[in-house]
């Protein structure tokens, strides 16, 4: 079986989710673990996204299209955040170097959608 999805990278952090009416940050699949967050490129349609698993257990926690024009938002040197059309996505990196590692993924995907 040929995957058609091939991660370009591979980070840990901490998933978060904004919760809007309670205007606070929740940990996505409310767990306080940390997750493996990879950004998935699928060859074909040349399209990418983010998918986050629980190290714990592999839930899925995260899994969001990356879509042309997203506004990735680096909010401080070890949480970066952007939007999309239902819910506000945080990822807490245990380092700036991961941060930046991720960032510059997400950053070349968008450049190339
Ligand atoms: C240190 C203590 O940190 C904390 O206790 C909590 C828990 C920490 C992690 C476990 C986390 C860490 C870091 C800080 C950094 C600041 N921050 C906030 O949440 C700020 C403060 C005010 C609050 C208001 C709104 C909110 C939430 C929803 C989205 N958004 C926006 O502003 C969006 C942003 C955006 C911009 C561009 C593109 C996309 C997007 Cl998404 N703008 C718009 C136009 O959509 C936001 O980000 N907000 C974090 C925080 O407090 N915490």
């Amino acid at each position: 079986y040929i995957s058609m999805e091939h991660p370009v990278c591979n980070i840990t952090a901490s998933v978060m989710i904004y919760d809007n009416p309670e205007k606070k940050w929740v940990h996505a699949g409310n767990s306080n673990s940390l997750s493996r967050v990879q950004i998935y490129h699928h060859t074909q349609n040349n399209s990418y996204r983010v998918v986050g698993r629980l190290k714990a257990d592999q839930t899925v926690v995260i899994n969001s299209a990356i879509l042309k024009g997203l506004k990735y938002n680096q909010a401080t040197p070890t949480f970066h955040q952007w939007r999309d059309s239902r819910q506000v996505y945080g990822l807490n990196f245990q380092s700036e170097e991961d941060a930046q590692s991720f960032a510059s993924a997400m950053m070349s995907a968008l450049e190339s959608l």
